[in-house]
């Protein structure tokens, strides 16, 4: 069996008196999705801000292949192969796309005694790697990225981190601002990442997202990982309620209908429904 490409030991974070992660222990392996899941607070921001070079461990290790690493910035990350694609793809509205694919590393090309942007190049490049993703409507690097669908962005940041050889994508998010079609499509961009071997780390709220596209879950609960399992060892009724706290969402539904009965009841007499 081969080692996994990302091993989190004992991870603990703390801001001051502040215990945000307890003992979090976690393996990312090539070729599959593991999906981050918990409630507001839980601790997932935190974690992926680990991973990415943002913040420090108060103590625990990471290792990637078997070598110790700690990141010292998102740049030393990055360097590591650690890509991560925030809610809006963290593109940048004014620019082309091409120009938004390469920030920071432009192809060039000689001009005379000059070194200029090589946009025909960037913009051939940025629209193939789409492409590849499976986006084929768009067929013009110079367009403006606030032009594009929120799918179409991270699809865009999603093809920048395969391009640079991302070996660890982590998407924090990538669904939520979607409707469904849009949704599915990045649904299915992650699968098309997973296929080239990159190890995903998707965050969400949302158990049909995560279930439709994950091979290995974790379930975040007040800084603790309270849940560790593979696809197919737990219904989505009990994922549900994992992510709700461990409180159990029938209870709230119950809740939640003795509340809307309550106030049906003290509905306006002779309300019209017309
Ligand atoms: N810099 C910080 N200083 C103090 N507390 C922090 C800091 N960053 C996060 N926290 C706290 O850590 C806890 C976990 O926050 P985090 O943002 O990681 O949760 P999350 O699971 O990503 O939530 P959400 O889904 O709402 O984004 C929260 O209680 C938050 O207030």
């Amino acid at each position: 069996m081969t080692s996994p490409l990302l091993r989190l030991t004992g991870i603990n974070k703390s801001f001051g008196p502040i215990d945000v992660l307890h003992d979090i222990s976690l393996e990312v392996n090539r070729g599959e999705v593991l999906c981050l899941l918990g409630d507001n607070g839980a601790g997932k921001s935190t974690l992926i801000k680990i991973l990415s070079g943002v913040h420090k461990p108060t103590s625990g290790t990471m290792d990637m292949d078997s070598k110790s690493v700690a990141f010292d910035s998102p740049r030393d990350a990055s360097d590591h192969g650690i890509a991560t694609v925030h809610q809006f793809g963290g593109t940048f509205p004014l620019m082309s796309i091409g120009r938004s694919f390469f920030v920071g590393a432009e192809p060039t090309r000689r001009w005379g005694p000059l070194t200029i942007y090589d946009r025909k190049r960037a913009n051939e490049i940025a629209v193939t790697e789409m492409r590849q993703l499976g986006i084929t409507r768009i067929d013009d690097g110079d367009r403006l990225v606030g032009g594009l669908s929120g799918g179409e962005r991270q699809a865009l940041a999603i093809a920048r981190a395969v391009h640079f050889g991302a070996s660890v994508l982590i998407l924090d998010e990538p669904t939520a601002a979607l409707g469904v079609k849009e949704a599915a499509h990045v649904l299915r961009i992650v699968l098309q990442a997973r296929r080239k071997g990159i190890a995903v780390i998707f965050i969400t709220h949302n158990v049909v997202h995560a279930l439709t596209v994950g091979d290995h879950f974790a379930v975040l609960i007040r800084g603790s990982k309270a849940a560790d399992f593979r696809k197919g060892e737990k219904s989505r009724e009990a994922i549900t309620d994992l992510m709700a706290g461990g409180e159990q969402m029938a209870e709230l539904e119950a809740e939640i209908e003795s509340f809307s009965a309550a106030d049906n009841g003290h509905a306006p007499q002779g309300a019209s429904h017309a």
